[in-house]
């Protein structure tokens, strides 16, 4: 089956959004319930953002036990919902809240539980509402990735995309407050 990800050859210029992260900070947390970089997600990736430059994101995660998928190893799934994490904050360099439409992963090397991913995105283009991302991961080697990842996230007005489903998230009367705000 032909692959979605195909990077156009006629982008849009981009800008990084003058109130995004800087370079080298934590990038604040989209929703802290996320399960890939909330910190109240108890179960969740536990991610750790970074802007870096351009549009460029890096992130870490501990390969904690309860990722195990084979034996010793982390569960791809697991590790797909990483990327889709890490390319995810892209838009926000840009501006734009933005939702995965399209997500691949190529698992390269295993990724022993107990050790520490690093992951670096960057952005491959934007055009109208679709913006496309890349992403590795690795081991403390950024030369020798053990995974590598696209994404297409497209981008979306936050308060009518999540207006029926709000409801049902623990932190609901919190975001009914954000959104109420002009
Ligand atoms: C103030 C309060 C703030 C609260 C903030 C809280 C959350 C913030 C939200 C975002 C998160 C921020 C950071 C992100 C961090 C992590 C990322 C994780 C993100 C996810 O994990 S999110 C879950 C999974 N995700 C979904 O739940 C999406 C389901 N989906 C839809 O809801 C619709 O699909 C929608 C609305 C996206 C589009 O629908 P639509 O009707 O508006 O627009 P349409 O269909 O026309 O698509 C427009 C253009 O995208 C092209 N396109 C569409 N699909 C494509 C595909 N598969 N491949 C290639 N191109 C595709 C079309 O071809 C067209 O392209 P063209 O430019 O040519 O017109």
């Amino acid at each position: 089956m032909k692959s979605s990800f195909v990077v156009p050859a006629d982008l849009d210029a981009v800008q990084r959004h003058p109130k995004a992260a800087k370079v080298g900070e934590r990038m604040r947390m989209h929703n802290p319930l996320c399960y890939g970089c909330g910190e109240e997600s108890a179960e969740g990736l536990h991610l750790q953002m970074f802007a870096g430059e351009d549009f460029e994101v890096t992130a870490t995660m501990d390969v904690a036990a309860r990722f195990e998928g084979g034996p010793g190893v982390i569960h791809g799934g697991v590790l797909s919902t990483a990327f889709d994490d890490v390319m995810g904050m892209i838009p926000l360099l840009i501006g734009p809240s933005a939702v995965t439409v399209h997500l691949e992963v190529d698992y390269q090397r295993p990724i022993p539980i107990g050790s520490q991913l690093q992951f670096t995105a960057k952005l491959l283009g934007r055009q109208r509402r679709k913006i496309y991302a890349e992403g590795i991961a690795h081991l403390g080697d950024p030369d020798e990735p053990v995974a590598t990842g696209h994404a297409i996230f497209v981008t979306i007005d936050v308060r009518e995309h999540f207006a029926d489903h709000l409801a049902n998230s623990r932190l609901a009367d919190e975001y009914k407050a954000r959104m109420s705000r002009p």
